[in-house]
């Protein structure tokens, strides 16, 4: 395994080595490593091609006969051999001139120990000598023109295991030894070696025949007599020989597959595979083999053909498998860099896209291109002014300090300063009867609202643009203020956004916060701009009522500032610090009331008021509007359910009794909601176990269920399995209360039968959906008794009616007083004195011989204690009521009156006309006391809100009291 690795490393190293040579690779050449021994063999000094394959053409070309040498053979690539090496050196050592040479002739060499390899024959093999006789001796028998040592594996040192690589210094040991000593390190048998390069220590040896040491000749340096061996003589057709050398060669493709170092090699082997010769063979397979110093000196010492053969195949063999797991380790090693790899290049993407995004906080180019390209379809729209402030930012966005906050600050000033939508407006619909059929798509009624709208589009159409406007929708909750707002914008054409105002008593809500503070934001209006990405969108403001008091500044003038189109058209905003045109903004405003709004801006507004909604009109909303809504967010089909008239009356008129519909919205949607449960439990208990009807009868069921099964088919055949019985469907539908399920058709087959339920929301199950109805304590009295008269007013939820009570506490002569109860303002506790007073007046003026008032302590309640009540238009309602008392005449049935009475009895007008007649309607009131001043109001009221109502007009008190007591003949006994 350690040897796949350090191939690996050595192998991807291999390009470098091969280019340029390494000093260091030099070095380490006679390393154990069987790769960088090959490269060793390859390599020739100062030659730039030192990956020729003159090499292998020597060692596979060779038609020598069995046992002949290639240098013999070849003398004159023997001599280029040591020419080359010559040429190599010659800068550094004399001229050596090349003469033929024969081996055989060379019988006495000197003795060149190998520390870590045999020399095989035909192989290159740097060496460094360190014993400088030594050397001496080498360059001299160049000089000598016989170039030629013995190159002698060392044996193992006795006691050591040459495996373990332990950094011992065997090789200064070596050279420490002498003559006889050294003899017996050495193995009997190396290699010829020809000397073709000496630099400094470093000699390049070249391989050509095996020898063997005969005798000792010198000690030091050590010279020995040589014996030259030839390989045994064998057969060169026998198969067993071919199949093994075939065998080696297959595995050395093998080998070399995985080896892209020796692939150039295999190649040129390839090409003359037919012309090598079996020893030579042998001996490539070993030398390239990993096999350790002693297996290839087995090899070296073998001469019979066969043997080695099978020597290096096994040696090969083994060599493959070590690179097969050289390979997994490279792939394995390749994955894990390609994934690192992966990961580098995602995270350069990524940065090049935030760059490009602008994202990267440091890349202030690519920020200010992105702001400049942001600019760039605004430029011609956008305001000069507007347009300097971006450029000069931009130039202080390069200078600044990515790092540093007030970048950051800028920066985010420029991004919303780009992001507004300078001069961009939507195209604007002046087509005022598409807009009717808009308002009216959404909206039932609402008729004065609807047609100012349609005035405001007329206007605008004509003058061919909309000025803005300041429209405020004032009335209690529910009557869909909000809903209209966003139908105006739909008309329009305009985009909608909506924000509250409810509350806020910041002024930097509206206005922005100064770029200086940390976290600074733009105002509303300016967020609103960037959402709707248009300069005149119709922004819906609402709760303006309940604007806050402002504990930093007054958000009331901010608002007037923001609303008044005087000044908006200039609006500066804290944070943006340029004046932007809202003048073309279209603002709605929506209250529930209008009293609390600061005069200053509802001076500017134009009010139109939307009073809540009548029986009729909600039975409309809830039929065509708020049922169709709810039922298909309920995905609900019409067929499916069926809600009666008189159950949606009932609803409206005892669990929904307020102004708006958005208490009849939610009720309606329980209803919904339950229905839709109903079916789907319905369709669960009736699909799988499918109730049967065999015998052909009927099918009645009238048990509590309100559903209706209809037969949409009329499959023929019997329903599978067991037979129908009426009480197994009853059981299965138990969640209904009257049901009649009628299946016609005798034998009818189940799986044709399509049913649809329909579930019915009637009165007598109205309760089981929205439970009992709310207890309402308005019409408390039937007749009203003495002393009692309803009065109507008006709140912020709408109309309503109320009671006012007096009762005689105690006679006390001369002590007439008058004590009030029912949480009344100071408003009210101020009429009820009036209508003290004035009570009295009328009395003694009606009835002069009455001290009714003067001895009589009474106290005067209006119940709902809880509610707190203030006004003055229930001053005639007081007055009546006292009077009622002390004239002990109860007051005229299904009477109702509002109106501000002064000291002199005059009636003064009332607001809330639409709202008090709506509940006086609802109180099932028939008639009605309005003052005069009040007439045109009610005149204006919609004809199904007057209808059968019969309305009164007062001026002076003592038109009231002729109406009040007028039809009365009864007194009370
Ligand atoms: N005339 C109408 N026709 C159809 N639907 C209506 C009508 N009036 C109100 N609605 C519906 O009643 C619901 C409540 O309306 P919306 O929220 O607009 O009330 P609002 O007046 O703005 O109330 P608030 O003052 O509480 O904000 C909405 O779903 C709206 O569509």
């Amino acid at each position: 395994m350690l040897k796949a690795v350090a191939s690996t490393c050595l192998q991807s190293r291999f390009h470098v080595a091969t280019t340029s040579f390494n000093p260091h690779l030099r070095r380490s050449t006679e390393s154990n490593s069987p790769l960088l021994r090959v490269l060793g063999s390859v390599y020739r000094p100062n030659c730039s091609n030192s990956r020729s394959p003159y090499f292998f053409r020597r060692f596979f070309c060779s038609d020598s006969s069995e046992g002949s040498d290639p240098v013999a053979e070849s003398g004159a690539e023997a001599k280029r051999i040591e020419r080359e090496g010559e040429d190599a050196d010659s800068k550094s050592s004399a001229a050596i001139v090349p003469t033929v040479f024969k081996p055989e002739d060379c019988l006495t060499v000197l003795a060149l120990p190998l520390l870590h390899r045999p020399l095989f024959p035909g192989f290159y093999m740097p060496i460094y000598v360190k014993d400088p006789k030594l050397l001496a001796a080498l360059v001299e028998s160049r000089k000598r023109q016989a170039p030629f040592a013995g190159a002698f594996l060392v044996k193992e040192e006795p006691g050591t295991d040459s495996r373990i690589v332990s950094g011992s210094d065997a090789e200064k040991n070596i050279y420490e030894l002498k003559g006889k000593e050294l003899l017996d390190r050495l193995h009997d048998v190396g290699t010829l070696a020809q000397i073709t390069s000496i630099q400094g220590d470093q000699v390049v040896l070249i391989g050509h025949r095996r020898i063997r040491i005969s005798e000792l000749v010198d000690e030091d340096p050590l010279t020995v007599t040589i014996d030259h061996l030839k390989e045994k003589p064998y057969d060169r057709d026998d198969d067993i020989m071919k199949a093994t050398s075939f065998e080696v060669i297959s595995t050395l493709k093998e080998v070399l597959k995985t080896s892209s170092l020796w692939r150039d090699h295999v190649q040129t082997y390839t090409q003359h595979i037919g012309d090598f010769n079996y020893p030579r063979l042998a001996d490539f397979g070993a030398a390239i083999s990993g096999a350790n110093k002693f297996q290839c000196q087995e090899v070296i010492e073998e001469l019979d053909v066969y043997k080695r053969l099978k020597l290096s195949l096994e040696l090969l063999k083994k060599e493959l498998e070590i690179s097969k797991i050289q390979e997994a380790i490279a792939k394995a090693i390749e994955e894990k860099i390609s994934g690192e790899q992966r990961r580098y290049l995602l995270n350069e993407q990524l940065k090049a896209i935030k760059k490009e995004l602008g994202l990267e906080t440091d890349d202030k180019t690519a920020l200010s291109a992105k702001f400049r390209e942001r600019l760039e379809s605004k430029k011609e729209k956008c305001p000069p002014h507007v347009l300097q402030v971006i450029e000069e930012e931009l130039t202080k966005l390069q200078l600044l300090e990515a790092s540093s906050s007030e970048f950051n600050v800028t920066r985010n000033y420029l991004d919303w300063l780009t992001a507004l939508p300078w001069g961009i407006y939507s195209d604007e619909n002046f087509d005022v009867l598409r807009a009717e059929k808009i308002l009216d798509e959404d909206h039932y009624g609402l008729t004065d609202v609807k047609e100012r709208i349609l005035e405001f589009i007329a206007v605008g159409k004509l003058r061919g643009t909309s000025q803005g406007k300041i429209i405020c929708l004032s009335g209690p909750p529910g009557v869909g203020k909000t809903s209209i707002g966003r139908s105006i914008a739909r008309a329009l054409s305009r985009k909608f956004y909506r924000f509250s105002v409810g509350g806020l008593s910041d002024v930097a809500e509206i206005k922005g916060h100064r770029r200086t503070y940390i976290g600074a934001m733009p105002g509303k209006m300016v967020q609103c701009l960037k959402n709707v990405e248009t300069a005149n969108p119709l922004v819906l403001i609402d709760e303006i009522d309940k604007l806050g008091r402002g504990h930093a500044g007054d958000p009331a003038s901010a608002m007037l500032e923001l609303l008044d189109p005087e000044q908006n058209a200039n609006f500066l905003d804290h944070y943006l610090d340029v004046p932007i045109d809202l003048s073309k903004v279209l603002f709605v405003c929506t209250a529930n009331v209008v009293d609390t709004i600061p005069s200053p801006l509802l001076d500017r507004m134009e009010i139109i008021s939307i009073a809540g909604y009548i029986t009729d009109e909600k039975m409309h909303i809830a039929r065509d509007y708020l049922e169709k809504s709810t039922r298909e967010a309920c995905g609900i089909k019409p067929e499916e359910v069926e809600v009666t008239d008189a159950a949606l009356l009932s609803l409206i008129e005892n669990y929904c009794r307020e102004a708006g519909v958005r208490n009849l919205q939610k009720q309606i949607e329980k209803i919904y909601r339950k229905i839709a449960l109903q079916l789907v439990r319905r369709r669960a208990q009736n699909n799988p176990p499918v109730t049967e009807a065999q015998n052909g009868e009927p099918i009645q069921l009238n048990a509590e269920s309100h559903c209706v099964l209809t037969e949409t088919s009329t499959g023929e055949g019997t329903r599978d399995g067991g037979e129908s019985k009426p009480d197994e469907i009853e059981n299965s539908l138990d969640q209904a209360t009257t049901s009649e399920v009628t299946l016609e058709s005798e034998n009818i087959k189940s799986n044709d039968i399509e049913t649809v339920d329909k579930v019915l929301v009637d009165m007598n199950n109205l309760t089981d959906f929205v439970g009992k109805p709310v207890f309402h304590a308005e019409r408390i009295y039937d007749q009203t008794p003495v002393g009692v008269v309803m009065g109507l007013a008006w709140t912020a939820m709408g109309g309503s009616t109320l009671y006012i009570e007096t009762t005689l506490v105690e006679q006390a002569e001369g002590k007439g007083a008058l004590h009030v109860t029912g949480q009344l303002g100071d408003v009210m506790k101020e009429s009820s004195q009036i209508a003290h007073t004035l009570a009295r007046a009328i009395l003694l003026e009606k009835d002069p011989a009455n001290p009714f008032f003067a001895n009589t302590r009474l106290h005067l309640h209006v119940p709902s204690g809880a509610t707190p009540k203030d006004g003055p238009s229930a001053g005639c309602t007081m007055i009546t009521s006292l009077l009622s008392l002390a004239t002990n005449k109860p007051v005229r049935k299904d009477l109702a009156m509002t109106g501000e009475v002064t000291l002199t009895g005059k009636i003064l007008p009332i607001g809330g006309v639409k709202e008090k007649t709506i509940a006086a309607r609802r109180g099932e009131v028939k008639t009605i006391i309005f003052p005069s001043a009040n007439r045109r109001d009610f005149d204006e009221l919609a004809a199904n809100v007057k209808e059968g109502l019969e309305v009164h007009f007062v001026d002076d008190y003592n038109q009231i009291y002729n109406l009040a007591f007028s039809d009365n003949e009864k007194t009370k006994e």
